[in-house]
C-alpha cells in the first residue's frame, strides 16, 4: 500500500484542526491523527493547578507510541489510536480503531519537532497566525469546550503556552514545506493544497 503522511503544526489556536477539517472534507477518503490523543494523562491537574504538568513541551506527549502508530499507518497496517479528555487532562479508557488509508493527515503542536515524526513525513505545513489572534481564539475555546476558567487561561499562556511556543514550535517553521498564513479560512492556500493532496492522491 503506497502512503502519503501529510504534516500539519503551528501554535494552539492557530487553525490546525480548522485546516485539518477542511482537508478532510476535500478527502473524505484521508484519515486523521490528531497528536493531542497521545497526550500522557495528567489527571491530577485542574483550573488550580493548572502549572502543575507542563503540557506545551515535548515530553509531556508519549512520542514513542504515536511514531509507532505512524509507521504501522505507513505500512498499511491498523491502529488503536489513544483518545484524550481535555476536560479532565488524562487518556480516555477506550481507543479508535483505525484501519490504514491512502492518505493520513498527522497534525499538533510537536509534529515537525520530533525528527522521527518529520522523517515520516510526505508534505510539511506550519500553520502561522499571530500569537494575540491565537490567545483569543484559545481563551474563547478553552472556556467553552475544555471547562477552564479566565484566570487558568491566562496563567497557563504567560508561564508555559508562550514560552513553549517560541522554544519548541515556532524554531519547526525551518522544516515546513508550506507555512499557510491564519489557518483554516485561508480559502486560497488551502485550494492550492487541497488540489495537490488531490494529484498526489490520484498517483497512489
Ligand atoms: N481563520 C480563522 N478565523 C477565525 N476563527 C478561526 C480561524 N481558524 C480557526 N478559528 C477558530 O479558532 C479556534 C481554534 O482553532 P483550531 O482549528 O481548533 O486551532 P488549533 O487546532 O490550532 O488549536 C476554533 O474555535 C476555530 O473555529
Ligand atoms: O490536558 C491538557 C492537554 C493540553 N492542554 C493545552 O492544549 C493545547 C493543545 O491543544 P490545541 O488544540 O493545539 O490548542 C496545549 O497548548 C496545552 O496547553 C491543556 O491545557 N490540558
Amino acid at each position: 500500500m503506497n502512503v502519503k503522511l501529510i504534516g500539519i503544526t503551528g501554535g494552539s489556536g492557530s487553525g490546525k484542526s480548522t485546516v485539518v477539517r477542511k482537508i478532510s472534507e476535500a478527502h473524505p477518503d484521508s484519515i486523521c491523527i490528531a497528536q493531542d490523543n497521545y497526550y500522557k494523562s495528567a489527571s491530577f491537574v485542574n483550573n488550580h493547578n493548572i502549572l502543575a504538568f507542563n503540557f506545551d513541551h515535548p515530553d509531556a506527549f508519549d512520542m514513542d507510541l504515536m511514531v509507532e502508530n505512524l509507521k504501522d499507518l505507513k505500512a498499511g497496517k491498523a491502529i488503536d489510536m489513544p483518545q484524550y479528555d481535555f476536560v479532565k487532562h488524562q487518556r480516555k479508557p477506550e481507543t479508535k480503531h483505525i484501519e490504514p488509508k491512502t492518505i493520513i493527515i498527522v497534525d499538533g503542536l510537536m509534529v515537525l519537532y520530533d525528527k522521527r515524526i518529520r522523517d515520516l513525513l510526505d508534505l510539511k505545513l506550519f500553520v502561522d497566525t499571530p500569537s494575540d489572534i491565537r490567545f483569543v481564539r484559545r481563551l474563547q475555546r478553552d472556556i467553552k469546550e475544555r471547562g477552564r476558567t479566565v484566570e487558568s487561561v491566562v496563567e497557563q499562556y504567560i508561564n508555559v503556552v508562550r514560552p513553549g511556543h517560541f522554544n519548541f514550535i515556532e524554531p519547526c517553521k525551518e522544516y515546513a514545506d508550506l507555512i499557510i498564513p491564519e489557518g483554516g479560512y485561508n480559502e486560497h492556500a488551502l485550494d492550492v493544497i487541497i488540489k495537490y493532496i488531490q494529484t498526489v492522491a490520484n498517483q497512489l
